[in-house]
């Protein structure tokens, strides 16, 4: 294997008239495990993966997956990636046992095993036709047939979308207790924290098209801290305090989450007169909501 990177991207960027979706992106995302990418809504991940895929070419710069030129993807390429969206398209008509026919047809690598390990988590029967079952089993249906078909890449594009809570931890469940997952890069896109927490070993998380972090998810909750403390009148100047991602005042106390702040800031606040400074850590859905929302409000560079 010429390198262990089973996504790269080298200055990749698309513009879409006047919007630049990706700006200069690049990424390295090794082979095994999984990682979850995350961004606010129009961060570019859905661009990012019509390029990858090879479904639209970049404006500038190169994208790599399973390592080849994304844009001259062959079908035997595009066999080895699995691909669950929120969308779970299935033709509404066709009943399970069809579909699992025309798949292990189609598929020289399918494995009955992980398909019967990730269905069994779910009451699928084989004379159903797709357009009965209900969405979370039909997420679980997709994702069964995607590690059936044995692939290198495995992408799940907000694969949760709209399920409840217990369909949800069905389909956590169902790809955490895989051994066909364990085989496969998983790249998991999701808004939900939760999962996030439970199945990630890295977390990336774009921004306005570029890359803005990439660690263990709970290196990145480290770098958050969270403050509390009894300040006089208004607090220091919003501008002055470092690091700052979110400030609230609640029963008369001051909390500040700051992003890369050691207990400097705790003098910080002192000299700013505060008194009683207490810290704590966060969650990794309040560290990535508030760095998240904090660069979303800001207005873009020109
Ligand atoms: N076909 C298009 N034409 C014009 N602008 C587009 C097009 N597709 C996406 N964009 C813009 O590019 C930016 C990135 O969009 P993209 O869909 O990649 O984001 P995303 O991170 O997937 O968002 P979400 O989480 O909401 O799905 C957005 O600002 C969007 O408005």
């Amino acid at each position: 294997m010429p390198n262990d990177l089973i996504i790269e991207t080298r200055a990749l960027s698309k513009r879409y008239g006047r919007k630049l979706a990706l700006d200069r992106l690049d990424l390295a995302i090794p082979r095994g495990r999984v990682h979850a990418i995350v961004g606010a809504n129009g961060a570019g991940k859905s661009t990012l993966f019509r390029i990858l895929l090879g479904f639209m070419p970049p404006s500038a710069g190169d994208a790599r997956i399973l390592g080849k030129d994304s844009q001259a993807l062959t079908p035997q390429d595009r066999s080895r990636i699995g691909f669950v969206n929120e969308e779970h398209t299935l033709p509404n008509w066709m009943r399970v046992s069809q579909v699992v026919g025309m798949q292990r047809h189609q598929y020289g690598r399918w494995n009955q095993q992980a398909f019967d390990g990730v269905i069994g988590h779910y009451h699928v029967l084989p004379e159903q036709k797709v357009g009965q079952l209900s969405r979370g089993e039909r997420a679980g249906f997709n994702l069964a047939l995607a590690l059936a078909q044995g692939p290198e890449l495995l992408v799940l594009d907000e694969p949760t979308l709209g399920l409840d809570v217990v369909a949800k931890r069905a389909f956590l469940e169902s790809l955490l207790y895989s051994n066909a997952a364990d085989d496969c890069t998983v790249i998991y896109c999701s808004h939900q924290m939760e999962e996030i927490e439970r199945v990630a070993d890295n977390l990336i998380i774009l921004e306005r098209g570029q890359l803005k972090n990439m660690s263990a998810p709970e290196e990145f909750t480290a770098r958050v801290s969270h403050w509390v403390a009894d300040v006089p009148f208004k607090g220091p100047e919003l501008h002055t305090v470092p690091g700052l991602l979110e400030v609230q005042r609640l029963d008369g106390l001051h909390h500040y989450l700051v992003l890369d702040q050691d207990d400097g800031f705790e003098r910080f606040l002192r000299e700013a007169g505060a008194r009683n400074v207490q810290s704590m850590p966060v969650s990794l859905d309040r560290a990535v909501n508030a760095f998240l929302a904090k660069n979303h409000a800001a207005p873009a560079a020109a």
